[in-house]
């Protein structure tokens, strides 16, 4: 089992393509059994272009460090890392038996040095001459810092100094430089001192005070999105709402009969409600419960009974899904009738999705008939039923408001298809009504009664003096997020934006290779991206969901370079290479940068975004439940700037009506 997880680790994760670490050229790994038997191991990795010690700049090799190594412990509000951190990665004051194995206080060297910045020591034998104690006689070479030469018995000194001021548990610092003020010495005089006791080559990481007991970790690694820390979840368990602990309790029951081998019936359950409502974070709390009620269902930890999915990236991002998409299998451009998946591909899903009970799916609204035929194709082809069951007989939580954007192409579920009608056949209502996150309960009923609102319905005239309070006139040239109908409103928001915060910009023309014709068909990839540092920008595709970078993730542009990788000291950053797409019928490869300028966007792009300010243009509103979305992703009536208000922007579509009367109520 040890090894399978390991292996899992190795191929999902380390050697992915989201390359958590790096590009991996070759690795060697050793397995050690503890003393009561428990497997670890130990590994080496080597990465593609990473720089060496003593053959590259110090200063690459320490940006390298800084990339993909941390001690720092995350903020408090980063709940999850938080707690993560805290239980695993952080050495403990009281230390233990191994700590002292080879006679010393810690053999590990915890309290670790604080540094205001990582650094480099070396102590090469060759040429360095060593002291009876082992310290390095030697001016240190380190080509980081210019140190200054110091004594052996002062630089001792130091160093003891600092770790008894880290071991006094009646004093703390705020920062490196109030400690090493304290003890009347700085960065400089610390490094300096350090370098001369040290015994051999080791990097000393940035390191603030705080920090000196946490070990050092790489963040992608540490993170497991799709475990939430017990503590966390139960804190979300309790603070359910009536309405959603009911729903809550009644899916609880499902999975509890389900590990008794009551064999319930399958359900299928459609949660909706407003904007706010705690959609989402009822989906976390039941994402949680299922999955540690029915991972009693087997003994293989790493077999999957609840799936959570939703049709976009951004959307997926937002509550550490994957899209649906992804996780059965199913390609862009789908027809009907069905088209069942391959021998091979459906092995593979079978092998991972074979026991699959429940499939989670947030924004329902996006998705549209074929989609969910598709769903159902999938699930039945894994699960292999043999009869007609909806879904093969896994149970469906859909959740999401049909007042809201419906899917780009294809129709709305709530509209009849041409074929069998999934939806209206097998989904029951679970209704969420209390909005819990505007707390201006006056903006929020407005809000609810623009979702509703139907063409030709009068508004009452509070509501229309209350959305034209908003029309303030300011906010053209704002650096706020200006959200529009159409592309082309947003793109001449974003060229103006340009010009005006940009004083260095160029253009990037995309490579286009082989056969190129006039009819470029379908493509993000822009043909010329006018771009420039401090430019604001938005992801198109999806490079990396566990991490963010997602189709409609916002950013800031730190460098323009003709390099891959990043400039050193950028380690906040992320590096976006040019992507490829065919863009012709024959053949066509465009090559450019995922990205478009984003001081303003499409409502398309915005859907579950929540911002305090925002510039809302209704002129060329388009389509039902648009301006519903736009006006609502503020979190206050404070923080809506309205441009062009016009009443009939503001509409939903009819039949949605009819079909939420229409659909029976969930009962289990
Ligand atoms: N029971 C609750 N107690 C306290 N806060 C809650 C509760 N339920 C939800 N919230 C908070 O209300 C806010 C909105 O919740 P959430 O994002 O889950 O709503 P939603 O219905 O999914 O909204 P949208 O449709 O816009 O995505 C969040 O900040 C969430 O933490």
């Amino acid at each position: 089992m040890f090894d399978h997880r390991f292996h899992c680790f190795l191929k999902d994760v380390i050697m992915s393509e989201a390359q958590p670490i790096g590009k991996i050229v070759d690795y060697f790994y050793r397995v050690e059994f503890q003393q009561r038997g428990s497997p670890h191991t130990h590994c080496l990795f080597w990465v593609e272009n990473a720089p060496q010690i003593d053959k590259d700049e110090d200063h690459e090799v320490v940006a390298f460090v800084d990339h993909y190594v941390t001690c720092e412990m995350p903020p408090e509000d980063d709940k999850e890392m938080h707690e993560i951190v805290l239980s695993v990665q952080r050495h403990s004051k009281r230390h233990s038996k191994t700590c002292k194995k080879k006679g010393t206080t810690c053999r590990f060297n915890f309290p670790r040095p604080p540094s205001n910045r990582t650094f480099i020591t070396r102590c090469t034998t060759d040429d360095a001459k060593k002291d009876s104690d082992g310290s390095c006689d030697k001016e240190n070479n380190s080509s980081n810092i210019i140190s200054p030469r110091i004594e052996k018995d002062l630089a001792e000194a130091i160093v003891k100094k600092v770790k008894e001021a880290l071991m006094n548990t009646e004093v703390s610092f705020d920062s490196v430089d109030a400690l090493f003020a304290s003890l009347g010495i700085n960065q400089e005089i610390f490094e300096a001192a350090y370098l001369r006791m040290t015994r051999k080559t080791s990097v000393v990481l940035k390191r603030a005070p705080c920090d000196v007991w946490v070990n050092q970790y790489n963040r992608d690694l540490l993170h497991n999105p799709h475990c939430m820390p017990k503590q966390q979840a139960m804190t979300l368990i309790r603070a359910l709402n009536e309405k959603q602990s009911e729903i809550f309790y009644k899916i609880r029951q499902w999975c509890l009969q389900k590990t008794r081998g009551e064999n319930p019936e399958p359900f299928q359950v459609f949660i909706s409600g407003p904007g706010g409502v705690g959609k989402s974070m009822l989906i976390k709390a039941l994402h949680y419960e299922a999955y540690r009620i029915l991972s009693h269902l087997s003994d293989n930890p790493d077999e999957i009974h609840v799936l959570l999915t939703a049709p976009t990236g951004v959307s997926a991002y937002n509550i550490d899904a994957a899209t649906i998409h992804t996780c059965l299998s199913i390609g862009k451009d789908i027809k009907l009738p069905y088209q069942p998946l391959g021998d091979d591909k459906i092995n593979s899903l079978r092998s991972k999705l074979g026991n699959l009970q429940i499939l989670i799916i947030d924004e329902i609204s996006m998705v549209d008939h074929k989609l969910l035929a598709y769903v159902h194709g999938r699930l039945r082809q894994i699960k292999q039923t043999g009869d007609y069951s909806p879904f093969g007989k896994v149970s469906i939580i859909a959740v999401g408001d049909f007042y809201q954007l419906g899917p780009v192409k294809g129709k709305p579920l709530y509209t009849e298809p041409t074929g069998v009608n999934l939806w209206q056949n097998h989904f029951a209502l679970a209704e969420l009504t209390d909005i819990m996150r505007q707390k201006d309960a006056e903006f929020a009923q407005l809000l609810n009664r623009l979702r509703k609102r139907k063409k030709g319905e009068v508004l009452p005239e509070q509501d229309i003096n209350m959305l034209k309070q908003c029309e303030t006139g300011e906010g053209a040239d704002s650096t706020d997020l200006h959200i529009y109908a159409t592309n082309e409103e947003v793109d001449d928001h974003n060229r103006r934006m340009l010009h005006r915060m940009c004083s260095d910009t160029t253009v990037i023309h995309a490579q286009d290779f082989e056969r190129i014709a006039k009819t470029v068909h379908n493509t993000c990839l822009t043909q010329a991206l006018h771009i420039g540092v401090n430019a604001r920008v938005m992801l198109l595709k999806n490079i990396d969901v566990s991490d963010g970078l997602v189709n409609g993730a916002f950013g800031t542009v730190n460098e323009v370079s003709k390099h891959p990788g990043l400039k050193p000291g950028l380690t906040k950053a992320t590096s976006i290479q040019p992507e490829e797409e065919r863009v012709t019928n024959n053949g066509g490869i465009r090559r450019q940068f995922p990205l478009k300028l984003a001081w303003a966007c499409t409502i398309h792009k915005v859907q579950g975004l929540t911002v305090e300010k925002a510039v809302v243009s209704l002129k060329k509103i388009f389509a039902a439940g648009q301006a519903y979305v736009a006006l609502s992703r503020v979190t206050s009536l404070k923080g809506l700037i309205i441009q062009d208000f016009k009443e009939s922007a503001i509409y939903s579509k009819a039949d949605i009506d009819t079909l939420m009367q229409s659909i029976s109520l969930f009962t289990y």
